[in-house]
């Protein structure tokens, strides 16, 4: 989920397993040459979620060895996560709608555009509904790991 701290938790996780650290949102901006959250207002979600599965493929194809912190997204459009699992290793960082809420309300949706513009009880529902929807696509992720305070060694134990 956005909030669940992919990005945060991915650069130490690359470090200690000695491998490149990648984002694939950074990867979406560079390649489009504007923020996300530019791209969803430009452009839309559907085309947003097509780049962003073409970009998924198009690192896949050129790198073997590495971590790369996907959008809270890219698991449940176009295969997302069926693609991944044949790729390598999926994790789930499985934190709680409330957490997430304490996380994000204020300046963390300022450049997350599926949870910005809403009052602190829209965000909290919103928040509540994505993760029930999407569930079905996270829990298909090779390693599940849940808590409110997950940090990168207990990542690495469940890849051991
Ligand atoms: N393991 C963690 N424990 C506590 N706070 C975290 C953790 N991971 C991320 N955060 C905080 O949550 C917010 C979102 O983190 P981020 O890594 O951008 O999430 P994501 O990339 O999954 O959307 C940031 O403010 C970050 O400091
Ligand atoms: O959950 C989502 O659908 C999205 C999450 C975002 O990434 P984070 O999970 O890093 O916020 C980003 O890819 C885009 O705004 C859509
Ligand atoms: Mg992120």
């Amino acid at each position: 989920m956005p909030g669940a701290g992919k990005t945060t938790l991915g650069l130490p996780l690359a470090k200690s397993l000695n491998l490149p650290f990648f984002d694939l949102d950074a990867i979406i901006e560079a390649k489009e040459g504007k923020a996300i959250k530019d791209i969803f207002t430009d452009q839309g979600e559907a085309y947003f979620r097509e780049v962003e599965a073409r970009a998924l493929r198009d690192f896949c194809m050129v790198h073997q060895a590495f971590i790369l912190a996907t959008g809270g997204g890219t698991a449940c459009f176009h295969k997302g996560v069926q693609f991944m699992n044949e790729q390598g290793t999926t994790v789930f960082i499985n934190v709680s709608a409330a957490e997430l809420f304490k996380r994000l309300h204020g300046k963390g949706t300022q450049d997350r555009p599926l949870l910005n513009g809403k009052t602190s009880e829209q965000l909290e529902r919103e928040l509540e509904g994505k993760v029930m929807k999407r569930l079905p696509y996270y829990n298909k992720a090779t390693i599940s790991i849940a808590g409110d305070r997950i940090v990168p060694q207990a990542i690495i134990e469940k890849l051991a």
